[in-house]
């Protein structure tokens, strides 16, 4: 999947290509990403990309032309799907976007800095805004590589289990179970704590049906939201259902 990224701190990406799952992505081409820096667009001997608020204010904000030529240049380069912006207006990035999102053959990301962009560039070019939370960070840059992360876990071949990409938490809306591994007993302040027996009983079965419960009783007490959005969505069993109302009693 190719990405292209409109951003004036490329150097930041590195972060994403230099490291872990994304950097194997990136160097078996599954994940393809071309930055495009607005300050290598612009006309003016100072290579501007900002400038003083209409209406006055704090802050600068982001030139609309340096960055229509740095998306028409992507675009030139080859069209590749919608055009966000990550913004804290945006929609919630959650895990059914980002699998949406990995179905695309390619995504540009706006990453916006000083106090934002020049309404008419994204009244022009963005297809959709992308939140990853309610709050202000002090770039686009970094919740792009956030959104680039998670799309491309869900990318063929990035992961080394398939079934990692499909159990891991949020694929089936649910948090994940504790995990545990080595030293089967862990010193902790003097004090030996162990592992689950079912873990080390080799009954995959039994296995299982811990974990799941694990996921159900976690999401149940940390995000009880996302229980109703799993019920809603037709994804909890009879026996989901039937282990929730024994944690429930027992709570009470
Ligand atoms: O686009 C904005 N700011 C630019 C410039 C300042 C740094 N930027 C930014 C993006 C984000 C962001 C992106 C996605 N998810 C959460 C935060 N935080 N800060 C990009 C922006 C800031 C802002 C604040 C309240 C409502 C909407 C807003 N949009």
């Amino acid at each position: 999947m190719r990405f292209d990224v409109l951003t004036i701190f490329p150097e930041m990406f590195s972060a994403l290509t230099g490291s872990g799952i994304t950097r194997r992505a990136a160097e078996t081409g599954a994940l393809q990403l071309k930055l495009w820096n607005p300050r290598d667009f612009t006309q003016d001997a100072y290579r501007r990309v900002d400038d003083r608020p209409f209406g006055g204010g704090p802050g600068m904000v982001m030139l609309a032309a340096p960055l229509q030529a740095a998306l028409d240049a992507a675009m030139a380069d080859g069209k590749r799907g919608p055009v966000l912006l990550m913004s804290p207006a945006g929609g919630p990035l959650t895990h059914r976007k980002v699998m949406q999102l990995s179905q695309l053959e390619g995504l540009t990301l706006i990453c916006g800095r000083y106090e934002g962009i020049d309404e008419r560039f994204i009244a022009r070019n963005v297809d959709e805004e992308v939140s990853i939370g309610d709050f202000v960070v002090s770039g686009g840059e970094l919740p792009a590589m956030m959104l680039m992360d998670a799309v491309a876990r869900q990318l063929p071949g990035v992961l080394n289990t398939e079934g990692s990409a499909t159990e891991e938490s949020f694929a089936d809306g649910l948090l994940d179970c504790p995990q545990f591994t080595r030293p089967e007993v862990l010193d902790v302040d003097g004090v030996g704590e162990g592992v689950p027996a079912v873990l080390m009983s080799g009954n995959h079965a039994e296995i299982a049906k811990w974990r799941r419960e694990q996921q159900l009783i976690r999401t149940l007490s940390r995000r009880p939201d996302l229980i109703e959005s799993a019920r809603a969505a037709g994804t909890l069993s009879a026996r989901d259902e039937a282990t929730l109302r024994r944690y429930i009693s027992d709570a009470l």
